[in-house]
């Protein structure tokens, strides 16, 4: 199993290039199902979970092409197996995406219940719930949802007693072929969202609210296929953003844009962090001591909590005390007891973290159970004194393209450790 080994200490300078975001990569794949395509996707992330997302739609019957020296995705064809395995599902939760392209084109699927995850129990009531309010039925049985609509989906208002990205993301892929019109209250915002409905556009869907929580669609008989540049990831800008500041650097993190990470941003100044708009994206340099502050998850456009690790790796070296709040997921702290391994001193209950910085970490071996928990692991490494060792690589591999070698370029001492 790879390892990374981290000796930490040393300031980032130069330039980080941006890759193409996994959460809109994830959903823009599997919207491949709503037509014959051919679905042509550029900016692809060559990540473990868009090879799973492929292994998935392969799975169901379609043509996959990823050209990653092109970093683009060619998919095509009709699902003929309209079952998502458990044993493809276990590996990744995105996977739940396809239930919606698979019910609204060819009125059945079967997908397996994707189960909580390191980070919390991550139900998928609400994708059901709405999507019987269009008409499907639903039943659990043996570990898979089966759903059925055999005369189609019915456009209705769906109104979600919470904001579910996934949730969002089905129902508005599900619609654009739903008979009639389709209103989504209180749906998510997130730009992978917006990202997913530009690219429905051009498939000759019909939405309108685009960016906004409340989506119309008015269901089409069929879509055609389309060519479509995936957003940049902000939540790979904004750990990059992190390392420069973590490191008292100067990095430019090309192709991020300053919407995407509004909250982020403002939440790092306030912490003593300089961010600056530039035409090629954002430059993140620290030349002072960063100051304790706090921060709180939320929906987009509020801080986002897959930021959330990241955020406290840097507050462990921060001036003072920092209350981190995650309201999204239950249990998102698991980098708390690896982060106090390395000197951090931090103190936890229920939903909120008080984080009091200290002068400085130190190297350990460390590990970590999700994908976020592990990138800070490494940012924590990288403002270590000493080796630090961060076991279960295969969790970064899943997010973020060649970590080391991204941070390696802008001078971090990093390197894989295969085997
Ligand atoms: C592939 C992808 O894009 N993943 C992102 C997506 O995950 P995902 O789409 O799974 O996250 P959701 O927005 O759906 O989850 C938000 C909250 O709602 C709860 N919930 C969700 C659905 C449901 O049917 N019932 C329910 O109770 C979840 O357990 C969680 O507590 O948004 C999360 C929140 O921004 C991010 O952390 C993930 O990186
Ligand atoms: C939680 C994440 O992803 P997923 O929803 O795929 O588990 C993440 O990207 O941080």
């Amino acid at each position: 199993m790879d390892r990374i080994r981290i000796r930490g200490g040393r300031p980032l300078t130069g330039t980080i290039p941006v890759s193409g975001a996994k959460n809109a990569a994830l959903p823009l794949m599997a919207a491949a199902l709503l037509s014959d395509g051919p679905l042509r996707l550029g900016n692809v992330p060559d990540l473990a979970d868009v090879a799973t997302m492929g292994a998935l739609l392969r799975h169901h019957g379609l043509s996959v092409d990823h050209d990653k020296r092109e970093r683009t995705i060619t998919l095509a064809g009709a699902a003929n197996d309209l079952e998502a395995p458990y044993d493809i599902v276990r590996r990744m939760r995105a996977s739940v995406l396809v239930l919606g392209p698979l019910l609204a084109r060819h009125g059945e699927a079967k997908v397996s219940l994707p189960g909580g995850c390191a980070i919390g129990t991550r139900p998928v009531d609400l994708h059901l719930k709405a999507l019987e309010q269009l008409g499907a039925a639903i039943e659990l049985e043996s570990g898979y949802i089966h759903a059925k609509a055999p005369r189609g989906l019915r456009g209705a208002t769906v109104i979600f007693p919470q904001v579910s990205v996934g949730a969002t993301e089905n129902l508005l892929m599900a619609a654009t072929l739903a008979e009639g019109e389709t209103i989504l209250v209180n749906a998510a915002r997130e730009p992978e969202i917006a990202d997913l409905a530009m690219c429905l556009m051009r498939m000759g869907a019909r939405i309108e609210g685009i960016g906004t929580d409340r989506l119309r669609i008015e269901g089409v008989r069929a879509l055609t296929g389309a060519t479509h540049r995936i957003v940049p990831d902000r939540i790979e800008a904004g750990t990059y953003a992190c390392a420069a500041a973590v490191t008292g650097g100067s990095v430019l993190l090309e192709g991020a844009r300053m919407e995407h990470l509004g909250a982020v941003v403002r939440t790092l100044r306030d912490a003593g962090v300089e961010v600056a708009e530039r035409p090629e994206g954002l430059r993140v340099s620290r030349r002072n001591g960063l100051s304790g502050t706090d921060a709180m998850t939320e929906p987009f456009p509020g801080f986002a909590t897959d930021m959330q690790a990241q955020f406290m790796a840097l507050m462990c070296v921060a001036e003072g005390a920092s209350m981190i709040t995650e309201t999204i997921f239950e249990n998102r702290f698991m980098h708390v007891p690896e982060l106090m391994r390395m000197g951090a001193r931090i103190n936890y209950h229920g939903a909120s973290a008080i984080v009091r910085g200290v002068p400085r970490l130190s190297g350990a071996p460390v590990m970590a159970t999700d994908l976020r928990a592990s990138v800070s692991l490494v940012l924590a490494g990288l403002a270590a004194e000493g080796e630090t060792i961060v076991n279960r690589v295969y969790h970064l591999d899943r997010g973020y393209e060649r970590v080391e070698a991204k941070l390696a370029a802008v001078g971090a001492n990093i390197e894989r450790l295969s085997g």
